[in-house]
């Protein structure tokens, strides 16, 4: 990576009264816009690479600016130097210079040579062309009929002017000579800023290749073979310019409006490119034709120097900060510099052959290297493979132990039975029917055998579900029984062997079980092919019968699993049923004391108003009043207390409970009737005893009839109180029940959380195994793919080597192998 060199050139002012207020003022690397006899403006102050002044000449610029440019594409580096200012500021000037100093691309003209004359180890070929872009059309300065030209992109020549000339030179004076022609084709024009306007932008181009001299004729690929290809773009951009201040109409204004253009889609990617490469995104390069062209010179492959001119005038005091804040810019820009370098054919050929020698080196290890890898993996998915039938074998010696415990039983019974048949019948086995003692004898037999031999053997009868569905496993009695190590079985010397001689394809014993797995003898078939083909065809029938019985097992697994599931769900029904009867409990409990309650009252109610009634009348004397309502009061909350211990111990909505409430309930009934009724059987002369007392009293004692008054009524509001301090017991307690109903709630519902969770266990291994049948059939299905390409990796590297041999003149030892071809 390598910034943009970035220099300022500060032109001589053209007018006297141009320092009236400022001036821009060159210390070392820096310029800052000065007041007259006064301060620097901090804010106007830019540092660069390079500053020349007023006094600089052009040598000095291309000393220190482009020269190393120029030498480094004689390196095989692309270069670009260009020269950016407002109009007038001395662009061309500093490109093309003057007689007496001449500018940058003269200078490197002849540089290029020069520099060439000294390289005598490479011989060089240069070719140059001259354009410009006017109006954004491209024409060519060297053939005035090549105008209007196109650019393409290829691979091998990257961005080009298709139909531009290229001249190859061979000096310095002729270049020149071209440019000089090329200038008078190029377009100028007048305006009120200068009088030699630039009306187009130019781009001077030099491709230079060159290569060694010296020729090695070893096998090593010599210096001379490897072309080094630059590109050095010399370019005078056409100023930016004030329409206002050049005057420009016409074709003037038309030229200056596209200048502008093009200059601000140059100012747009230099602008993109010095932001970071995260945040520059896109960079419209093809939005000009300047661009387009410059697009390697600016963030790509090239080293770049940027001259920016600018005119010390006050007037152009702006224009000048524009330029120096695109130079600041320019400043921030990498590229991406390396050597161009390309191969001639001979060079190409000679490399591909120590490639290929290389390779064919390495081939023999790496042969091996590659089959040794392939039998690695092999074995790892046998071991995979084998685990998994170690599983699978210790579940079928699981049901094959089960499966004789059954026969067993089932043989004890059988022979109970047929001893109590003989004793009951007094009959002995001889005298048993014969159909009937031969079927049940033959059946056990049979059972018995089944479960000693090989379980993939049928029983010649069905006795129970059992075996009959066992025996769905025995149409394969051809073969022998299931090796005893299956680790035994497939293993390298295995694999070696069936790349050798052939291929068992597995797909199609996969789908169709009967039938004979098909073998592909080669050229170099063994004798003994035959029979390790049938050692393999029975093992991937074993390896089968294997999974079927895997799937069986899988099947019983869903069956208990969905079995589960159900006995889950009568579980979590059961659960439910209790939860809503407790729902329905804590949901009635208020309604059901609060009913109590409205009992009570009414039943309150109905003797106050008697008693009211009876004091109203005269019949109730104050002290009997007094104790009719202290007993009302203390059977009331006597019932009451009863009520709520019966509500909340039989909140279970027990009948009984309900009894217990109803019969309560008409105690207190009775109770107040009774009150009622002696209240109203009062004799009278207690009436008149109780008036003429209350009236001796209220002669006697006036005052004191006042005072009782007062007493009874302050009795009432502590009642009144009292009653109130319980309904407020009675909400506490009713809330403390909710609260406990929602805690009952909560476990509720964690108890069925875990009951989810089991169920979702249950499935996650149900769908385990059948993952587990699946990568059974993947690896089988793996094991005959790998055969295949065995065979088609060996069949095509043979046909490879043949062929080579038969087209190469080269003559290949016996080991060169179908990589190389490849390479070829
Ligand atoms: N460093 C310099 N020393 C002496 N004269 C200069 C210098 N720079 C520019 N000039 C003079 O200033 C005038 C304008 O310069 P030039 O034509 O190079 O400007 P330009 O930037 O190319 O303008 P345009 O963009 O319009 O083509 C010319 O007469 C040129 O000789």
């Amino acid at each position: 990576m390598e910034k943009i060199c970035v220099a300022v050139r500060l032109r001589p002012a053209v007018s006297e009264d141009s320092t009236n207020g400022t001036f821009w003022k060159v210390e070392d690397n820096r310029i800052t816009l000065h007041k007259i006899h006064g301060t620097p403006l901090s804010t106007s102050s830019y540092a660069f690479d390079h500053i020349f002044d007023e006094s600089s000449t052009n040598a000095s610029v291309y000393e220190l600016l482009t020269k190393d440019i120029i030498l480094a594409a004689l390196d095989g580096f692309n270069g670009t130097a260009f020269a950016y200012g407002q109009t007038s500021s001395g662009k061309t000037f500093t490109m093309n210079g003057s007689e007496t100093d001449p500018g940058v691309i003269p200078r490197a003209v002849r540089d290029v040579f020069t520099k060439i004359e000294t390289m005598c180890d490479r011989e060089f070929l240069i070719r140059v062309s001259y354009m410009e872009i006017y109006n954004e059309e491209i024409n060519d300065l060297l053939v005035v009929e090549n105008q209007k030209l196109q650019i393409h992109e290829s691979l091998e020549r990257g961005v080009f002017v298709a139909g531009l000339r290229e001249e190859i030179v061979n000096n310095a004076e002729q270049v020149l000579n071209l440019i000089k022609a090329g200038e008078v084709n190029r377009h100028f024009g007048e305006t009120n800023m200068n009088v030699r306007s630039s009306r187009s932008h130019t781009i001077f181009r030099m491709v230079i290749e060159s290569k060694g001299k010296d020729y090695n004729s070893s096998n090593d690929c010599s210096i001379s073979d490897v072309v080094r290809v630059s590109v050095l773009n010399l370019v005078d951009l056409a100023g930016s310019e004030r329409i206002a201040k050049t005057g420009a109409d016409g074709v003037r204004l038309k030229e200056g409006k596209y200048i502008n253009k093009s200059l601000m889609i140059l100012g747009n990617v230099i602008n993109k490119l010095s932001e970071g490469l995260k945040q520059r995104g896109h960079i419209p390069y093809r939005d000009s034709k300047l661009t387009r062209i410059l697009q390697p010179a600016l963030g790509g492959n090239a080293k770049t120097s940027i001259i920016c001119t600018i005119a010390p005038e006050e007037v152009h005091i702006e224009e000048t900060r524009g330029t120096l804040q695109f130079a600041s810019r320019a400043k921030r820009i990498t590229n991406c510099v390396q050597v161009n370098e390309i191969l001639t054919d001979a060079a190409l050929l000679k490399r591909q052959q120590l490639e290929i020698e290389e390779l064919r080196m390495k081939l023999q290890g790496s042969r091996a290297e590659v089959l040794e890898q392939e039998i690695f993996k092999l074995r790892n998915d046998l071991l995979k493979y084998e685990m998994e039938c170690g599983k699978l074998e210790m579940e079928l010696e699981e049901e094959r132990k089960s499966r004789d415990q059954w026969i067993r039983e089932q043989r004890m019974k059988i022979e109970n039975s047929s001893t109590r048949s003989s004793s009951e019948c007094g009959t002995n086995d001889s005298q048993v029917p014969g159909f009937l003692r031969h079927g049940l004898m033959e059946e056990f037999n049979d059972i018995n055998r089944t479960s000693q031999e090989d379980i993939f053997k049928s029983p010649k009868a069905a006795p129970s579900a059992f075996v009959t569905k066992r025996s769905k496993y025995s149409p394969l009695p051809d073969y022998g029984p299931l090796p005893i190590a299956f680790s035994n079985v497939a293993d390298e010397d295995m694999w070696l062997k069936m790349n050798n001689g052939y291929v068992a394809d597995l797909d199609s014993l996969q789908t169709t079980p009967n039938q004979k797995v098909q073998s592909f003898p080669t050229s170099d078939t063994t004798a003994g092919c035959a029979s390790e083909s049938d050692k393999y065809e029975r093992e991937v029938h074993d390896l089968r019968q294997k999974l079927e019985l895997a799937n069986e097992r899988i099947h019983e697994l869903e069956q208990k699993h969905s079995e589960e599931v159900s006995t889950s769900k009568q579980l979590m029904d059961e659960h439910e049923t209790p939860k809503h009867q407790e729902t329905q409990v804590f949901h009635a409990l208020p309604l059901k004391l609060s009913e109590s309650v409205e009992n009570f009252k009414d039943s309150f109610e109905e003797v106050l108003s008697v008693m009211q009634r009876s004091a109203s009348d005269g019949k109730l004397s104050t002290t009997k009043m007094l104790s009719t309502m202290s007993e009302i009061g203390a059977q009331l909350f006597a019932s009451l207390e009863v009520h709520f211990a019966l509500n909340m111990g039989c909140e279970r909505s027990s009948s009984a409970g309900n009894h217990a409430l109803i019969d309560e309930q008409k105690i207190f009934h009775e109770k107040m009737n009774n009150i009622i009724t002696s209240l109203e059987l009062l004799p009278e002369s207690s009436i008149t005893e109780g008036q003429e007392g209350k009236h001796q009293c209220s002669c006697e004692h006036k005052g004191s009839g006042l005072g009782e008054e007062t007493a009874y009524s302050k009795d009432l509001n502590e009642r009144y109180e009292r009653l109130e301090r319980d309904v407020l017991l009675l909400r506490d307690e009713r809330d403390s029940l909710l609260q406990k109903f929602s805690e009952s709630s909560q476990k509720l519902a964690m108890v069925s959380c875990q009951k989810e969770n089991a169920l979702k266990d249950l499935n996650t291994e149900v769908q385990r195994r059948k993952n587990l049948e699946g990568d059974v059939k993947q690896f089988t299905a793996a094991f005959a793919c790998r055969q295949k390409s065995f065979i088609s990796f060996h069949n095509e590297l043979n046909a490879n080597i043949e062929k080579f041999r038969a087209q190469t003149p080269i003559s290949l030892p016996k080991s060169f192998g179908c990589q190389d071809l490849n390479m070829l």
